[in-house]
């Protein structure tokens, strides 16, 4: 513990009261672009050294890949460059990391070979030095080593790009993961996060598509996140949040966070024994099912977006483990998301959509969700969205990938106004992320095998009104009942491990007879009369559908309870509006009897 935290680089906070080019010799604790820029106008030279460095080094690759090209030898030196490219990464230190390790996982915009290089910068860093980390544990920590720890690994177990981590035990007996901050962290990024939105801003009108006006803006969500990543207390928020929300999974594992040993730059969390998602072959040889974790893996990701909103959003394979009893771990919490409940709604409705092929309606989500704004035309959109999007569906929802979508997609920016909103570039990375995994899992895999039952099942067991308001979308188009898509949907569901035909008969029930479900009532009877015939068939077949996994005497049980359940006044409101329901095929009489039963109160 010889080695000196270097101070030398001091970055300065700006007090809302003070003026401009007034800063007090602490650490900005949050990104603030105007406060950085700022900063830098009055001091310009601290920021020309590094400029001229990132400048030698982009220019250096560029330089090559052009020669390659003059020389004819792209072929031959491909290896060489994406080698080049990680290594030039690495050297210009942690903002450009992960600027790397976000392009890893985009296949659309960059090249394979890039890519593979790419992903080596998840957790194939360069570590710092042993005794500046432990130095570092203490002075945040407060107290000395043994202090805090009965074991500490002498050397770190992986080096990341904002930190390294280190195999420890409590003095208690827990095993744990110690994770301590590279030095200095926050005044290198503020520095490159200037110098990039400063290149943005001066970039952007060259860039093609509609994304070059947002570059600043893409650069300040980067920033923000940037920011919060490098504070542990976050960092540790986030994980109980998390764990929170999945508290009843009991196929998810989340570490639990040791407070009294955590500290801005020092987090220390519970040890995960398992595999990472990147060691396939050691997961098959524990005898694990790699087709089992790919579904926790793609449920648990919906689930982050559709139902709790809050996502990790860097679900690299570095990041995801799994564990001897079956179970998937996450770690690393420092860059999540939360999505607005309106976000959320127009997700689903925009999948409901595509899934349905209704384009204009598809085309308005994406005016919701900020694709399009509003005083878009969206006429001449919807034909090409079903030209596109048609054509990457295929006849079978079962065709559907994320990557043929993405990549269908940005031809249809080039046409049209689309782009890419800030946030989203987030869950597209964490949506492509989560296929990729799997993919590498099981290079046949389609997401939506796994994706789709998860959403029927949760459309059919709408537990919130807006849900069910969803689901009542999906059977009905211009207004009439689609049997084959109600058909389609449970046979989806049922393919979902977790999906109970029961609990799903007896809320349909319940929707059914409640206030809110007058309309699907009478368009029921309208479906069941149609074409002046009965539609005994569709029935039937529906029938047959779920009859194994309804055995009559429960689904009789559930079927008396509801009505035991509802009030007189329930009853009175059903009843009279449901004579049309029971005025076919001599059913006037069983309503007739469970008025007569009713309880009287
Ligand atoms: N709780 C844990 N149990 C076991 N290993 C862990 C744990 N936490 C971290 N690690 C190991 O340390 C590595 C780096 O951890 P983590 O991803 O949290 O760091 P990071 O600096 O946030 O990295 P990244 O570059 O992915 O942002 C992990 O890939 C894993 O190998």
């Amino acid at each position: 513990m010889s080695q000196e935290i270097d101070k030398s680089v001091n970055f300065p906070v700006v007090e809302a009261n003070k003026g401009v080019g007034q800063y007090q010799a602490a650490q900005l604790k949050q990104y603030n672009p105007d406060a950085i820029a700022r900063y830098y106008r009055y001091r310009p030279w601290q920021a020309w050294g590094r400029m001229l460095r990132i400048i030698w080094s982009i220019t250096g690759f560029i330089l090559s890949l052009k020669w390659d090209e003059w020389q004819n030898q792209v072929e031959q030196n491909q290896g060489k460059r994406a080698t080049h490219l990680r290594e030039m990464l690495t050297r210009l230190g942690p903002t450009f990391i992960k600027v790397g390790q976000a392009l890893s996982t985009r296949p659309d915009l960059i090249r394979k070979d890039f890519l593979e290089e790419l992903i080596k910068l998840q957790d194939q860093l360069p570590p710092f030095d042993n005794d500046l980390a432990y130095q570092l544990i203490e002075t945040e920590l407060g107290r000395p080593i043994h202090e805090s720890f009965s074991e500490l690994s002498p050397k770190p177990v992986a080096a990341a790009s904002l930190g390294q981590v280190y195999r420890g035990r409590l003095l208690s007996g827990e095993e744990v993961a110690v994770k301590v901050q590279r030095p200095n962290l926050r005044p290198v990024i503020t520095r490159d996060l200037y110098l990039m939105r400063w290149a943005a801003g001066w970039l952007a009108p060259w860039l093609p598509l509609n994304l070059g006006h947002d570059l600043t803006l893409i650069v300040d969500e980067f920033g923000t996140k940037l920011f919060e990543e490098i504070d542990y207390i976050n960092e540790g928020r986030n994980a109980e949040k998390f764990a929170s929300n999945f508290r009843n999974d009991p196929q998810v594992k989340v570490p639990a966070i040791y407070w009294r040993y955590t500290n801005t730059r020092v987090l220390t969390l519970e040890w995960i024994n398992g595999f990472k998602l990147t060691d396939t072959k050691s997961i098959r040889e524990a005898g694990l099912d790699p087709e089992a974790i790919i579904q926790i893996g793609v449920t648990s990701g919906l689930q982050q977006l559709l139902e709790h909103g809050f996502f990790h959003a860097d679900p690299h394979p570095g990041n995801l483990f799994a564990i001897a009893d079956g179970r998937m771990a996450y770690i690393d919490f420092g860059m999540m998301d939360q999505l607005e409940e309106t976000t959320k709604e127009a997700l689903v409705d925009a999948l409901v959509h595509l899934v349905n092929k209704d384009y204009t309606d598809l085309a308005e989500d994406f005016v919701k969700l900020g694709f399009l704004t509003p005083d878009t035309n969206i006429c001449p959109i919807v034909p090409a969205l079903e030209a596109v999007l048609g054509n990457a569906i295929g006849k079978n929802v079962k065709d559907f990938n994320f990557k043929t979508i993405t990549d269908e997609f940005s031809e249809l920016m080039y046409e049209y106004p689309f782009r890419v909103p800030a946030k989203f570039a987030l869950i597209i990375r964490s949506l492509v992320t989560q296929e990729g995994i799997a993919l590498s899992l099981n290079p046949n895999f389609k997401i939506v095998e796994v994706g789709y039952p998860y959403i029927a099942r949760r459309l059919l067991t709408g537990e919130s009104p807006a849900l069910r308001r969803r689901l009542l979308n999906v059977l009905f188009k211009d207004g009439k009942f689609q049997w084959q898509r109600l058909e389609n949907l449970i046979a989806i569901a049922r393919t979902d491990g977790n999906f109970d035909v029961l609990p799903t008969a007896k809320m349909g029930l319940q929707f059914m007879l409640s206030e809110e479900g007058k309309f699907l009532r009478r368009q029921l009877v309208l479906a069941l009369t149609e074409d002046d015939r009965l539609h005994t068939e569709e029935v039937q077949r529906l029938w047959n559908l779920v009859k194994d996994d309804l055995p009559a005497n429960r689904l009789l049980d559930v079927a008396i309870g509801i009505l035991t359940e509802l009030s007189r006044e329930g009853v009175a409101a059903i009843l009279p509006k449901a004579t049309s329901l029971v005025s076919f095929d001599g059913k006037q009489s069983l309503t007739q009897k469970l008025k007569e039963q009713m309880p009287k109160n």
